[in-house]
């Protein structure tokens, strides 16, 4: 899916399975892991696979951080958004945000709502910006699975999604357990949702139970 000028952002960056491959094909990596172990191994791949390019250029190649997610994205991912809005060419590209913590990454979704809520002026210069979400269901069948992840998504961000708006896929990943399923909530980050100026989305009541959702 990447091309050589986009842009990812991987929250939750391990070892750098996704981070070091994208670094590869010349896409600008920021990587991220909050486990130390991790991060040490995450800096020496990167090392090793020679996909750090400069300490000192914006646009270096893979970048690393040894953060708690949500700091990662309100402080280092909203700088770099503040730098590219501030460009006066913008490129042609996609910019990504992997998170890919299944069991707990859809708590983190509430940090982009309203991340620039001070901005007024610049949405255009970082879309698309797509959000990849992992997350587990309890597995039932393909549409109730992709119900569940889409409501385990909207009470999180207390947004409602909408096909083509702000949710541009829900996929089945993989099985993990008898009746447990990994999926992937794929969402626009609107401008919309980074001023919180959602007038357009119902607010979706905040009545929740960790990652499961019932379905009526
Ligand atoms: C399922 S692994 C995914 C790693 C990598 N993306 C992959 O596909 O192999 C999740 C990673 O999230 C990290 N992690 C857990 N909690 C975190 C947090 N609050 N902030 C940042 N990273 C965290 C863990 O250390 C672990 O490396």
């Amino acid at each position: 899916m990447l091309n050589p000028n986009d842009i990812v952002y991987d929250v939750f960056a391990g070892v750098g399975p996704f981070a070091v491959p994208a670094g590869k094909k010349h896409v600008i990596v920021l990587a991220n892991d909050l486990n130390p172990e991790s991060y040490k191994w995450l800096e020496h791949n990167v090392n090793k696979n020679k996909t750090k390019i400069s300490k000192n250029r914006f646009l270096q190649n893979v970048q690393t951080f040894n953060k708690d997610g949500r700091d990662f994205i309100k402080e280092d991912v909203k700088n770099h958004l503040l730098k590219l809005m501030e460009k006066e060419n913008v490129d042609n590209r996609t910019i990504h945000i992997v998170m890919n913590l299944p069991a707990m990454a859809v708590e983190f979704l509430d940090s982009f709502v309203g991340l620039l809520k001070d901005v007024d002026k610049g949405f255009e210069k970082i879309q698309p910006l797509i959000c990849h979400c992992y997350c587990f269901v309890k597995g039932v069948d393909d549409t109730k699975n992709k119900i569940m992840a889409e409501k385990l998504v909207e009470n999180h961000m207390k947004i409602k999604l909408i096909h083509g708006v702000n949710l541009k896929e829900i996929a089945f990943v993989r099985n993990v357990a008898p009746n447990k399923d990994m999926m992937r909530v794929d969402l626009f980050l609107t401008s919309d949702i980074l001023r919180n100026s959602s007038d357009d989305y119902i607010i979706v009541p905040t009545k929740r139970k960790c990652n499961k959702v019932v379905i009526d």
